[in-house]
């Protein structure tokens, strides 16, 4: 197992049942497994000398450490070597090179043999990047002692190798033992798993980490940009949220693995030590805040939404309390948060996929990703599963598949709002539709209702109130068409003007009532014998009646005009218990077709028929003679 991974969840250990604290544990079980265990290791349980045989690349140098903590750094470096040449130091605890957060010093020692006579020099690795300070002092058998100092208190670029992990490299004379003093003072948790190897395995397994960390990085590049792009273009906030957890869990990765320190901050031991809680708490609140958006909570689960609210007005405070707070308070506090966040997601999760919103789905799935990847890893750890390369890269395969599944649901979630909202709009448009016929059979009704009114009144407005005739105005209208037809069609117009006699008399003797019974009457007498005559009446105001008969000569006009006088005359008129004689005077006028003759000429001539028929003694027919 590369112990870069140990970095990404190991470097709180002791500090509780956390899923980094869980993982760290588990790093140090199978440590002291595989050292117990591995031949290359061929050195006897006892801490008399590291002996490196012939063919040995790597070799970790806990099973022959000796150790002593100095809590209240009294010690000097001649006090120590005092203790080491005393036998004054202690096996380390259970064979674990991790202590947890602990104050002032820790001096470890070992003696180391090199039988391989082809590798006189030699590197050791501290290989947990976030010591504070790691001072190497090699002492040959001839009583030189060489000094290294490392560890993220002090410039990065003083490394032997330009690397994450602090580093050393010195001779190893075949056949001399020599003694390795590590003296480490940090405010991280306080862990040493020293490696020593030679320059060439050193390469070879840098650079295989280095390109693990690299596919890594590169996925989460890759799915940064992607989703940037999305976000650009869509402006949905989930996407937004999306990258800020991604940069965020990145940073926690970046800050763990000691490539901030190399990259970002090499010249700021500050931000070596406190990036770790701040950076825990900015992915656990970009990682609530993304859930919340996600997941709709204030209107799916407004209860879940206070409660993930709370987590992140907690994680907000505390990654602003953490500027300040001591790192063995801030740095345990914020992992063991970390399981408190991720777990009220789940529920989150859970509860409002239960409530039908399927994108939940693969949210749910892509936590499961990153809890199994933990998960495989913490189980290979104990020695439950085969060490593949599954197993031994789980986390960040996990957290890898994490960000990619959670990508994926962005684009479902997006994609399923788009189908909601196509079928949305079909549902409005559908009801716009409908409501814009209806409307429209409303106006047409409506319009029809009008142009019936329209019609009636133009009609009334045509009509004589008491009669029901045709009014003047429009007889003067229509008799006009009708002039203009028989003037093209050749053929002869008659007109009648109906005059009933001493109607003023009828008006005086049986009153106005019962005059307009006989006007009435007499409109309704004429009507009837014109009626097989297509022609156009009219009351031409008091006592007068007009009539116009299409296609009718003179005579055949008189015979007309007598048929009306006749009718009118043969019977009373009733009006209440009386009936009422009425004689009419009829004067009859015959438009020539051939003449341009003026209206006005016309009923004047039609008049003085009248008059003449009137001057005859009235009840009585007087053709015109007017050409
Ligand atoms: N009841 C009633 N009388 C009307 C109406 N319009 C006009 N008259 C009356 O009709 C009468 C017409 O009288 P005159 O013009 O003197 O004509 P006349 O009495 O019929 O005499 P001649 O036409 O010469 O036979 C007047 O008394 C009007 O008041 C009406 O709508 N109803």
């Amino acid at each position: 197992m590369d112990t870069a991974d140990a970095e990404l969840h190991g470097t709180h250990g002791g500090e509780g049942m956390t899923l980094i604290g869980w993982t760290l544990r588990a790093w140090r079980c199978w440590l002291l497994l595989a050292c117990l265990c591995c031949p290359l290791w061929a050195v006897a349980f006892e801490r008399a000398e590291l002996v490196l045989p012939p063919g040995t690349e790597r070799v970790a140098l806990a099973p022959q450490l000796a150790y002593h903590h100095d809590a209240e750094d009294l010690d000097d470096l001649a006090t120590a070597w005092r203790r080491v040449d005393g036998g004054e130091m202690m096996p380390l605890p259970d064979g674990v090179d991790a202590f947890g957060f602990q104050r002032g010093t820790f001096w470890f020692h070992a003696r180391v043999v090199n039988r391989e006579v082809h590798e006189p020099r030699w590197m050791l690795v501290q290989e947990y990047p976030l010591s504070d300070e790691v001072d190497l002092h090699v002492r040959y058998a001839d009583g030189r002692v060489l000094h290294f100092a490392g560890g993220d208190h002090r410039p990065f670029a003083s490394r032997a190798v330009r690397y994450r992990h602090p580093n050393f490299s010195f001779e190893l004379p075949v056949g001399e033992p020599v003694d390795l003093l590590v003296r480490v003072r940090s405010q991280s948790s306080m862990q040493v798993p020293l490696q020593l190897y030679t320059p060439k395995a050193f390469t070879e397994v840098s650079r295989d980490a280095q390109l693990a960390i690299g596919l890594y990085y590169g996925i989460m590049l890759a799915l940064f940009f992607y989703n940037l792009v999305l976000w650009l273009s869509l402006r949905d906030a989930s996407y937004f949220w999306y990258l800020c957890h991604v940069s965020a869990f990145g940073l926690v990765l970046f800050t763990l693995n000691g490539l901030g320190f190399e990259y970002l901050w090499p010249h700021a031991p500050w931000m070596a030590d406190h990036m770790v809680p701040i950076s825990i708490c900015l992915a656990l609140v970009a990682m609530l805040q993304f859930s919340r958006t996600f997941l709709e909570l204030p209107r799916r689960w407004p209860h879940g939404n206070v409660l993930l609210l709370a987590l992140m007005a907690f994680f907000v405070l505390f990654g602003i309390a953490s500027i300040w707070l001591p790192l063995r308070i801030s740095t345990p506090v914020a992992s063991r948060a970390v399981l408190v966040g991720v777990v009220g997601i789940v529920i989150a999760t859970i509860v409002v996929l239960r409530r039908g919103y399927a994108p939940a789905s693969l949210l749910l799935l892509a936590w499961s990703m990153f809890l199994l990847g933990t998960a495989a890893f913490t189980l290979l750890a104990f020695g439950l599963l085969p060490k593949n390369f599954a197993t031994e890269y789980g986390v960040q395969i996990g957290s890898a598949l994490e960000m990619l599944l959670l990508s994926i649901a962005l684009g479902h979630r997006y994609a399923a709002l788009r189908q909601e909202n196509l079928r949305i709009t079909a549902e409005a448009n559908l009801r716009l539709e409908r409501k814009v016929a209806q409307r429209t059979q409303e106006v047409r009704s409506a319009l029809l209702r009008l142009e019936d009114a329209h019609a009636r009144l133009r009609d009334s407005s045509r009509r004589d109130g008491l009669t029901g005739l045709y009014n003047r105005s429009w007889f003067r209208e229509a008799f006009r068409d009708l002039a203009q037809q028989a003037k093209h069609s050749g053929t002869p117009l008659a007109v009648l003007m109906i005059d009933l006699d001493h109607f003023k008399s009828i008006n005086d003797r049986h009153g106005h009532l019962a005059g307009d019974d006989c006007l009435r009457w007499a409109a309704r007498c004429i009507g009837r014998i014109l009626r097989p005559h297509d022609a156009l009446l009219a009351r031409f105001g008091g006592e007068e009646f007009v009539v116009a008969i299409p296609d009718c000569g003179l005579a055949e006009a008189g015979v007309i005009a007598e048929a009306i006088r006749y009718q009118l005359g043969d019977e009373a008129c009733p009006s209440g218990q009386t009936r009422i004689r009425v004689t009419a005077s009829i004067g009859v006028h015959v438009l020539d077709p051939q003449a341009d003759t003026d209206l006005d000429d016309v009923l004047g001539s039609a008049d003085c028929a009248l008059y003449a028929a009137k001057a005859n003694g009235r009840d009585c027919v007087e053709l015109s003679t007017a050409g």
